[in-house]
């Protein structure tokens, strides 16, 4: 649906080349939640621009279903802009019109007989959720209702892709989620595709099904959110992901909890049909080793289950030694490094 080949941009400031997007080539596919995340100044805000036509790329392509769009004149420039809905961090309305005001903006730059402007608004603000609020103007909403506008105001043109530019990043986490919610049913009852640009891994995992992760203008990682989270290679990856996933209790309650007589601390990470066993209880109880979950989560990921696990065991070494080896065999475990001082 949206190809990126070899795709990079470079501005120049002063007599300095500033390459934000660098040979990025990526496959956004027609229904997909894409995600691309990355730190400050990674080259996200820039590689949504090259998509909507905002900025042009110094060198590579950008398809939308097999039209190059960076050689379009400016009349079909303007007909693809409309296939193509924008919702903002600061959600970008216009303060002097109402709600219903800001919904039926699109409709009226494309001349939408009035009739129909009516019944599109309607529809879309109870889409939304904000029918009770036509009337009011945007200061008199808060963020979630704000951003709940500006994603009827994006699907007034019935566009094929919505792009989110950190769209949930000026709301609190309960916000974040009603609205998320609200981007998922976007893609699955209107079939939109959503191309989003985040630094919050929580986002990711939560909605979106493909991720890229971007760094210093390159996209360095990218594939099914899933897999990505189970098998991270490389390292800023793995620190997005530490940041939803803190996979670890600190030194200092490990060091407490080997003084406390803790001595075989593991970590288990399990997926998929692992998830749905107790595994750990047959097999440390045909040892006749005890256990204890001190630390982890089990967490959902793209309707899987993606298990971690901090586990401490008592026994005698040896038996304890043979459950570790046959949990090896089925699930990820590997001991705790607890650092001397
Ligand atoms: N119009 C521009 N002129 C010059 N440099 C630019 C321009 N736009 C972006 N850059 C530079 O390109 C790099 C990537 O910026 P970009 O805004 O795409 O990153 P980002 O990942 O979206 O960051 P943030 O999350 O802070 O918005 C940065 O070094 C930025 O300073």
């Amino acid at each position: 649906m949206i190809t990126f080949q070899n795709v990079s941009k470079t501005f120049k400031v002063g007599k300095r080349d500033v390459h934000a997007v660098q040979n990025v080539t990526l496959d956004v596919k027609k229904g997909d939640i894409f995600g691309i995340i990355g730190f400050s100044g990674a080259g996200k805000s820039t590689l949504l621009r090259l998509v909507n036509l905002l900025e042009k790329p110094t060198s590579g392509v950008i398809k939308i279903n097999d039209t190059d769009i960076t050689s379009l004149k400016a009349k079909q420039l303007r007909l693809q802009r409309r296939r193509i809905g924008m919702i903002f961090q600061n959600f970008n309305l216009f303060t002097s019109r109402t709600v219903a005001g800001n919904v039926a903006y699109p409709l009226k730059l494309e001349g939408t007989p009035k009739a129909e402007i009516t019944r599109r608004t309607k529809e879309l603000l109870e889409f939304v959720g904000l029918s009770d609020k036509a009337d009011n103007y945007p200061e008199q909403l808060s963020g979630g209702q704000k951003q709940r506008v500006g994603i009827a105001r994006a699907l007034a043109t019935n566009p094929e892709i919505l792009i989110c530019d950190e769209a949930t990043s000026a709301l609190d986490p309960e916000t974040t989620e009603d609205i998320l919610k609200l981007l998922k049913r976007v893609n699955q009852e209107f079939g939109i595709t959503v191309l989003l640009i985040t630094h919050e891994m929580n986002v990711i995992s939560t909605i979106c099904n493909r991720v890229a992760i971007m760094e210093n203008g390159h996209v360095i990682e990218h594939g099914e959110v899933f897999d990505v989270f189970t098998n991270p290679s490389h390292p800023t990856t793995k620190r997005f992901i530490q940041s939803v996933n803190k996979d670890l209790p600190s030194q200092e309650l490990l060091k407490e909890w080997r003084a406390a007589g803790d001595e075989h601390i593991y970590q288990v990470t399990f997926t998929g049909s692992a998830t749905s066993q107790p595994l750990l209880s047959k097999i440390s109880q045909q040892h006749n080793v005890h256990f204890n979950v001190v630390y982890g989560a089990v967490r959902e990921i793209q309707n899987q289950l993606l298990g971690n696990l901090v586990v401490s065991f008592k026994g005698e070494t040896t038996a304890i030694q043979n459950v570790i080896r046959e949990l090896a065999d089925v699930v990820d475990i590997k001991e705790v490094i607890i650092h001397e001082s």
